[in-house]
């Protein structure tokens, strides 16, 4: 199984590593910047699993040869990366994303045909640090895919094969990916929206007090998905009932990390998908337009320099 990974960031970083220290071919699709760091440092992961230091093959232009190309890369850059993949894609490889949100699998799937896009989904925090480490956060490790039509003989369980299940990453090829990620989305959902209005910790918010803030998130979130036809189960809800109610939790979104970063956020990709969702339901959707237009608001303010 021959992987190109585009974007040696966070999530490409990290599973890249381990996609590595599992014997796999790896080369990472990066632009002249990370390159150059990958060339003066090699990858650098930090993890409570085990550190990676290692020399990476790396390339500024893909080319066949490849089975799989790992698509890491925020949403605002789907079409650069798009760009930037075809090659190895039209030289035979498929796509497993692993973006969040839901829309890009359409554009995927318009750029390349539905038989070469995998739906995938990353259960793993991580961040880049300035310094151009991947500094992986707590022990979330699952990296879940498969084939849009639930095929279960084909080229992901081969990939999940390869990659195996053990700690540090654990890898998992399903034939419901498509539910799977309308589960993500009601996660992250939650914790985007609820971290980035607060622009707190899960733990923070709620000892001052925002439990129920979070759970009603988590409950619109959920009849969302609902309404689209992706019911979440009654275990599910409990699961994530707990996680969204502990006082101490450190957990945030990515999204947070980002702007915390002074970063561009995805807030269109993933709250205005989530407005846009509940408007076509009939749901009331307050509290995610809030969060998508203080998100919007800090994007604009970003991209006009007027950051503190
Ligand atoms: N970080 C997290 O904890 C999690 C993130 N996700 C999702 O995963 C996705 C990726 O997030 P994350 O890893 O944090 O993002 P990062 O910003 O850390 O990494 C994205 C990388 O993609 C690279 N990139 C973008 N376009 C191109 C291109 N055309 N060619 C080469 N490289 C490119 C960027 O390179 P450059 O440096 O040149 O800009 C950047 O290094 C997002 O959708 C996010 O929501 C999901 C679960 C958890
Ligand atoms: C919620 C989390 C950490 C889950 O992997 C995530 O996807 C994100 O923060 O972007």
């Amino acid at each position: 199984m021959r992987m190109l990974v585009l974007g040696a960031g966070a999530l490409g970083g990290y599973f890249g590593g381990r996609a590595l220290e599992r014997g796999l071919p790896v080369t990472f699709l990066v632009r002249p910047g990370r390159a150059a760091v990958l060339a003066r440092d090699g990858l650098r992961v930090r993890s409570g699993f085990g550190d990676i230091d290692r020399p990476v093959d790396t390339t500024l232009a893909a080319g066949p040869g490849f089975d799989v190309v790992l698509l890491s890369c925020k949403a605002y850059d789907l079409d650069s990366a798009i760009a930037s993949i075809r090659p190895a894609v039209e030289g035979g490889a498929c796509v497993l994303p692993i973006l969040n949100g839901l829309s890009h699998i359409a554009t995927l799937n318009a750029a390349f045909g539905a038989e070469r896009v995998w739906g995938g989904l990353a259960k793993c925090a991580a961040t880049l640090t300035p310094e151009g480490v991947v500094q992986h956060l707590g022990d979330w490790h699952w990296l879940t895919f498969g084939e849009q039509d639930g095929r279960m003989d084909g080229r992901a369980a081969a990939l999940a094969a390869a990659l195996g299940q053990a700690p540090g990453l654990v890898a998992e090829a399903v034939p419901d990916i498509q539910r799977r990620m309308w589960q993500k989305l009601v996660h992250l959902g939650t914790v985007a929206a609820a971290s980035v209005l607060m622009r707190a910790s899960v733990g923070e918010i709620v000892r001052a007090g925002g439990t129920d803030f979070l759970l009603g998130l988590l409950e619109r979130n959920a009849a969302i998905a609902a309404a689209q036809g992706h019911p979440m189960t009654e275990a599910f809800l409990a699961n994530y009932r707990k996680l969204f109610a502990d006082p101490a939790s450190a957990y945030t979104a990515s999204m947070l990390r980002d702007l915390e970063a002074g970063g561009r956020t995805e807030a269109d990709h993933i709250l205005g998908f989530l407005c846009a969702a509940a408007r076509q339901a009939g749901l009331p959707a307050e509290v995610h337009d809030l969060a998508h237009l203080h998100a919007r608001a800090y994007d604009q303010r970003r991209a006009a320099g007027r950051l503190p």
